[in-house]
């Protein structure tokens, strides 16, 4: 079933492609010669509103400088078709592309330390230069009139409207790819946490970047077909506050979905060709931009979004109608019959420790959240990190998981001191850990999620044993789709499958109910033995506590208040006095 997706899913673009040719080829010939040059611009508009998609849709960054990457395009062809450079006109297309995606990091720096509004002026700001320095040097050839050689094959409108459409279709199947790799998973990690991206290994900057470098070359391509379209390009195609209405068209539209890129692009060029024909300004075509723009951005989703969930909202109605069954309820019957093999692989008791911290510090101003934390984790043991409200235990996490660098003190994984690692490195050396707020982010199947965080190929076997081992839906299922609670076991599911040495999970039960707890605690126990690996939870549910943990730490004011085997924690004066009282101790 999953080989049988994966395959369609494989072949689906490639014959969309082809009939996207086909149907090109026979717009080409069909149209009548002024829609034909509406088409070449309908098709430029797409290609520069599928590059918003990744940078805005899937990586969430803001970014209103794409018409300057196309104008970068369009010099950089324009330059090279003045100066007769060899290769032709797809030649200097790419290196037109090549050009916006170098700028595109360039501007894309920035970002790595801004966000929100601040990030937005940057860009702005970025097209507001550029589009001053363009008046002044212009294009070249626009001032002798040399125009743009087109691609010789393709050198009418017609020929030249197919032969943008062949660069639409390769840049739509590129994209289409990307989004579908491991880079495009790391886009749409990043736009939801950075954090949860970092704890998986992936580094936040080359996410980032890798968004506005690609976002970029689409728009370096997009301006250099624009120079082929007219042949003597001029500053004002690409002014700053068509970039700013392109933007307001890739988010309502959501251009991070290839067929609303199509829609929007064909929306820029039909907008104001309406309203001429209606004897209203072009310039109007920005209002009702900026009011589509207004509606998506308070409504909080897009028209892609919206016309796909209505589409998955029938076909579930339709399954569960049919089925009477939820994914949820299927994933939890099948594991009630599931019998799991437990690998038999004791640790040896003198076998040293895989995690290993020593006096760890951290200071919040005058507050001391921990002070002096030493503690040792055995390997395939499972550490339950105890105390109560503002003990430190979260500090503790963000401390050896490397998110609180400001810390004193040593950590050790697996012998290795890595201190002064950062959170991305920590976690590829095998040092994972899952957060108290859901970080998994809704754009990803339970199975693109699970294949990002294991940072390698896992075989189908593999992946459908361990999600139903720990009772997750299908891997084709949405991440957008399921509850909170289920998400955490996605995402404790994918940390584990990514076979760490030490995986910390912070309230990794908090959103199941009662009898999904415990049989989350049964199946969390039968972890370290089947996939080698250590686990710290810290957990205020003392029966879970009881049911997985063979050694507790408790934490108190951020200092070590007891620490051993289980039973003997638990029953330890000082702990039911500090921390639980002797009610709930007995209970
Ligand atoms: N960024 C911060 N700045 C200042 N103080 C902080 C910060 N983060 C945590 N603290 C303080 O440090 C102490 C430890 O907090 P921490 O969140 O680690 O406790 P906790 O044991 O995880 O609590 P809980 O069980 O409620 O999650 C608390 O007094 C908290 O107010």
């Amino acid at each position: 079933m999953l080989l049988a997706n994966r395959r369609l899913r494989t072949a689906l673009p490639l014959v969309i492609a082809v009939v996207a040719l086909a149907v090109g080829w026979g717009l080409s010939v069909g149209l009548s010669g002024y829609y034909v040059f509406l088409a070449i611009s309908s098709v430029t508009a797409i290609i520069a509103v599928l590059g918003l998609g990744v940078v805005t849709g899937s990586a969430g960054i803001i970014a209103l400088s794409q018409l300057t990457f196309a104008a970068i395009g369009a010099w950089v062809v324009a330059w090279m078709s003045v100066n007769e450079i060899p290769g032709g006109f797809p030649v200097w297309l790419l290196a037109g592309g090549v050009a916006g995606g170098l700028a595109g990091i360039l501007i894309g720096l920035p970002a790595l330390r801004l966000r929100g509004v601040n990030l937005a002026v940057v860009t702005l700001g970025f097209a507001a230069a550029f589009d001053v320095m363009l008046i002044q040097i212009q294009f070249p050839g626009s001032v002798d009139g040399i125009p743009v050689s087109r691609p010789e094959l393709f050198s009418s409108d017609r020929e030249y409207f197919f032969f943008a459409v062949i660069v639409l279709v390769l840049c739509a199947l590129l994209i289409s790819w990307l989004q579908r790799s491991r880079i495009g998973s790391s886009w749409k990690a990043v736009a939801f946490s950075e954090r949860g991206t970092a704890a998986v290994g992936q580094s936040v900057s080359s996410a980032k970047l890798s968004a506005f470098a690609v976002s970029a070359a689409l728009g370096g391509i997009s301006g250099g077909l624009i120079a082929g379209q007219v042949q003597l390009p001029f500053a004002s195609s690409f002014a700053p506050l068509q970039s700013l209405a392109l933007y307001i068209l890739a988010v309502m539209s959501g251009a991070y979905l290839i067929d609303m890129a199509i829609f929007g692009g064909i929306l820029w060029v039909l907008v104001p060709e309406l309203l001429k024909k209606w004897g209203v300004p072009q310039d109007w075509g920005f209002v009702v931009f900026g009011l589509l723009g207004i509606q998506a951005l308070t409504s909080g989703t897009n028209l892609g979004e919206g016309i796909r969930n209505l589409f998955r909202k029938r076909s579930r109605k339709r399954l569960v109608e049919g089925a009477d069954l939820t994914a949820h309820e299927v994933g939890t019957s099948v594991l009630d019959v599931f019998a799991v093999p437990e690998a038999a692989n004791p640790v040896p008791a003198d076998a040293p420790p895989v995690l290993e911290v020593v006096d760890l510090g951290v200071q919040f101003g005058a507050l001391k959240a921990l002070d002096g934390v030493s503690l040792q984790v055995r390997p395939r043991s499972i550490m339950g990190l105890i105390g109560p409200n503002g003990a430190g235990k979260s500090t503790f996490v963000d401390a050896v998981s490397g998110f609180l660098p400001q810390h004193t003190g040593t950590v050790l994984l697996d012998g290795q001191d890595i201190t002064r690692l950062a959170p991305a490195a920590r976690a590829r050396l095998g040092l994972r850990r899952t957060f108290q707020q859901d970080r998994v982010p809704p754009q990803l199947t339970v199975e693109s999620y699970v294949r990002f965080v294991t940072r390698e190929c896992i075989d189908n076997d593999e992946l459908t044993d361990a999600l139903t081992f720990l009772g997750c839906p299908a891997p084709e299922e949405r991440l957008s789709t399921v509850d909170v609670g289920t998400r955490r076991l996605i995402e404790v599911a994918a940390a584990v499958l990514s076979g760490p040495k030490v995986l910390i999970l912070d309230e990794p039960a908090a959103g199941l109910s009662h009898d999904e707890h415990l049989q989350f605690g049964q199946r969390l126990s039968r972890i370290p033995s089947r996939f080698d690996t250590a686990i710290v939870i810290i957990e205020h549910d003392l029966d879970l506590v009881r049911t997985v943990c063979t050694e507790i730490t408790v934490l108190d004011f951020g200092r070590v208040l007891a620490q051993g085997p289980q039973q003997e924690v638990l029953d330890d004066p000082a702990v039911i006095a500090a921390y639980m009282g002797d009610a709930e101790i007995n209970s």
